[in-house]
């Protein structure tokens, strides 16, 4: 049987405006993401039947909420004829903490079930079914670091720097429902220009919340503060100091303090999915079991 096996990587919000917010709730942005060189690993082996088996390396995860699951079920309602799959989701990535990585892990299983079932949907469908999964879904489908608007899915291409970054998990649950329905949010920046976002004051409107409401994520940025430019990503509780190189990041990386968790990883304006499935149709990635 074929195995495909592919990255979901994590991403980062550069900056995080909220301009409006809509009829049903759901909130107009401004953001910037930036993929990382760190990933969750998904494996997807075809199966002779129609079933659809998935593994989790985090047991939390192992079951039918999972993005991974949902992403393949919208995409067997596709199928012409029923075909099944095995995918094994080994997952490195914190998660619930603004690194996208459950996102992620739903955009990779739509290109890779894409690829395997020959469903020749194009890139914008995927995009399309994705946002039914979620708001940071469609960035990873299109795999290009962008200036996004609307509900984050109106993508537009740009080439931040790629800085060495270290992210700190403070190892804080934050809901990200409830932190957009939060009275106190900044709702009203001035939309900025996709040519000028790098020349503007920006910032993450969520981090003045957040410092307040979860004492630990502002101890975090005060000390990431005092190594590297420092901010929130997403809703948080993740956070990340951008360095001129790896050595620098991985020194603040040591000293520090428990019982937070931190990696380094630089980052990527081009998600390796892409170029991993442009590889695997000429079947580089796919191995004869
Ligand atoms: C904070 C970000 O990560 C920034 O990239 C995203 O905006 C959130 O993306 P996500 O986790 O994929 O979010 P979703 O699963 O679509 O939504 C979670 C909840 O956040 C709120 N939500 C999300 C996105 C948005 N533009 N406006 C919202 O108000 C909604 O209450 C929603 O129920
Ligand atoms: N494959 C998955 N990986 C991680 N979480 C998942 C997955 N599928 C479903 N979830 C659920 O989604 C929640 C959010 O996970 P995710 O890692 O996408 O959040 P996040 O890092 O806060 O991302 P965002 O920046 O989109 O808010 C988790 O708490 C978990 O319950």
């Amino acid at each position: 049987m074929a195995t495909l096996t592919l990255p979901a990587p994590a991403k980062l919000n550069l900056f995080l405006h909220i301009t409006g917010r809509r009829a049903d709730g759901y909130h107009q942005l401004q953001t910037v993401f930036q993929f990382l060189e760190i990933a969750d690993q998904l494996s997807f082996t075809l199966r002779g039947d129609d079933r659809l088996e998935f593994q989790c390396s985090d047991s939390a995860l192992a079951n039918d909420a999972n993005l991974v699951v949902k992403a393949a079920r919208l995409l067997q309602a596709q199928q012409r004829q029923r075909q099944g799959v095995r995918i094994i989701l080994d997952k490195i990535l914190p998660y619930g903490g603004g690194l996208g990585g459950g996102s992620s892990d739903a955009a990779t299983t739509l290109l890779a079930l894409n690829h395997l079932w020959q469903l020749q949907l194009t890139v914008d469908e995927l995009a399309t079914i994705g946002l039914q999964l979620g708001a940071d879904v469609p960035v990873f489908v299109r795999g290009f670091a962008a200036f996004a608007e609307g509900v984050g899915e109106q993508l537009s291409p740009v080439s931040p720097p790629m800085p060495w970054y270290l992210v700190v998990d403070p190892k804080v649950h934050i809901s990200t429902a409830e932190l957009f329905a939060h009275r106190e949010l900044k709702r009203d920046c001035a939309p900025i220009n996709l040519g000028d976002w790098q020349q503007q004051q920006t910032s993450n409107v969520f981090e003045p919340l957040v410092r307040r409401l979860y004492p630990e994520v502002a101890n975090a940025l005060d000390w990431l503060v005092e190594y590297a430019p420092t901010r929130l990503t997403g809703t948080g509780a993740c956070l990340y100091g951008a360095f001129e190189s790896q050595e620098l990041a991985r020194a603040a990386l040591a000293r520090m303090p428990a019982p937070w968790t931190g990696f380094v990883a630089r980052g990527l304006n081009e998600s390796p999915v892409c170029q991993l499935l442009r590889q695997a149709s000429t079947d580089n990635l796919t191995s004869q079991n």
